[in-house]
């Protein structure tokens, strides 16, 4: 059970009298007529055999107020793509699958990179970007929901709770963020956020002030949420990154947009649990390291955008101020953990924190040396600019590859 809490910054909306579903869901239903909700559902064909999905699919058929779910589907071949078709089609919901690796989406993605606005890398953020620009051509949804596809402890209260306070036609959110606590097993989860992101914002804010940018993303209980809503037009306006900056890179943009008055966060669960990824400490293109790299790297190219200016000296800095304010958090986490009966593996959180402290001046070398890269892709807004049919040729080849014709 959550408190009562506001930070101030972002209006937080608390779980303080579980509210039964039903009424949730009569709420939606009322609300769905003025403002239609759309989900988004960003996926790697592996999930489709993972321990979540199956589960994750019976749940949201039983929703009764979703005006379509649209699937991204990556790492599929043209089999694949076929099961995909077959495992979603217990939706009784409108649905459309985005075979991003497919030779229609190819093609589009080919005719972007020549006028030099394709994404430069796959990943979720590049799959999220192609499903807002589908769900903004089909025009079926106002609000729009997105959350990932390996959450083990999925129920449908959480999507209830994810879109309501943008669904509800009184309330002007325009964006809203999902937090819950990462426990399972007996173990307090969530490492990158709480052990990496947490700790570099204040040691950014340490270096260079209570700037509002940092002190609004630490406002969130859960930055690295990959749970959302918000009002469809919100997807035409941000550059996201391709890669796993997609979180911090949501968050900044809606910063730069709108009013905090207009952002929210919302308790979705008592507890939540996901796939687990090893941090991989040996290998900087996988895990929790790469994860820690593109974050970093997402992180100072927004400060970039505000004005800050970074040398390597700053670089080093920032990762001596982290370093010192991540050992102290993993007492304090221990603590708590101790506390609520959870083990906590003290001796993997430090080395996890070296790691991250490494990757600091790593993603910040990065950002010294290649300040020609495009690690944003460009706005829906942009890209109409330059091909005004993009959007409707995209709706077009996923109703041909969901047809059938591949
Ligand atoms: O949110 C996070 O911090 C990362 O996704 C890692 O989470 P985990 O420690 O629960 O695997």
């Amino acid at each position: 059970m959550s408190d009562f809490h506001q930070n101030g910054i972002v209006t937080d909306f608390h779980n303080l009298t579980r509210r039964p579903l039903v009424e949730l869901e009569d709420d939606l239903v009322r609300f769905s007529a003025r403002r239609p909700m759309s989900l988004i559902l960003p996926s790697l064909f592996s999930e489709l055999e993972g321990p979540a999905l199956a589960h994750i699919v019976d749940e949201i058929a039983r929703v009764p107020y979703l005006a379509e779910v649209v699937i991204g589907l990556d790492r599929a071949d043209r089999g694949q793509f076929l099961h995909a078709r077959e495992f979603f089609s217990a939706l009784p919901q409108h649905h459309r699958i985005l075979w991003n690796d497919g030779p229609r989406l190819r093609a589009l993605d080919a005719e972007l990179e020549a006028q030099g606005l394709a994404p430069q890398q796959p990943g979720k953020g590049r799959n999220v970007w192609y499903c807002a620009g589908y769900v903004q051509a089909s025009h079926r949804g106002a609000v729009v929901a997105l959350h990932d596809c390996d959450i083990l402890t999925y129920d449908r209260g959480m999507l209830a709770r994810l879109f309501f306070p943008v669904a509800h036609p009184h309330f002007n959110y325009e964006f809203c963020k999902g937090y819950y606590p990462r426990i399972a097993e007996g173990r307090l989860n969530g490492r990158v956020s709480r052990l990496m992101v947490t700790p570099l914002l204040r040691a950014l804010k340490k270096m260079h002030g209570p700037l509002p940018y940092l002190e609004y993303l630490d406002s969130y209980r859960y930055p690295l949420s990959g749970e959302f809503s918000m009002r469809a037009e919100v997807l035409d306006g941000i550059r996201i990154p391709a890669d796993w900056g997609l979180e911090i890179g949501v968050l900044s943009e809606v910063h730069r947009n709108y009013s905090t008055k207009r952002l929210c966060q919302v308790d979705l669960a008592d507890a939540y649990d996901h796939k687990h990824q090893p941090v991989s400490e040996e290998d900087a293109s996988s895990g929790l390291n790469r994860m820690s790299l593109d974050i970093a790297k997402a992180l100072y190219r927004k400060l970039a955008t505000q004005g800050v200016t970074f040398s390597a000296e700053g670089f080093r800095t920032l990762k001596a101020t982290y370093y010192r304010l991540a050992l102290d958090l993993i007492e304090a986490y221990d603590h708590d953990a101790v506390m609520n009966g959870l083990s906590l593996d003290r001796h993997g959180e430090e080395r996890a924190v070296e790691l991250f402290a490494a990757n600091l001046l790593e993603a910040g070398s990065a950002f010294l040396d290649n300040p020609g890269e495009r690690p944003f892709i460009p706005s829906w807004n942009r890209v109409k600019a330059a091909i005004p049919d993009l959007p409707e040729r995209l709706a077009e080849a996923v109703e041909r590859d969901n047809a059938g014709q591949v």
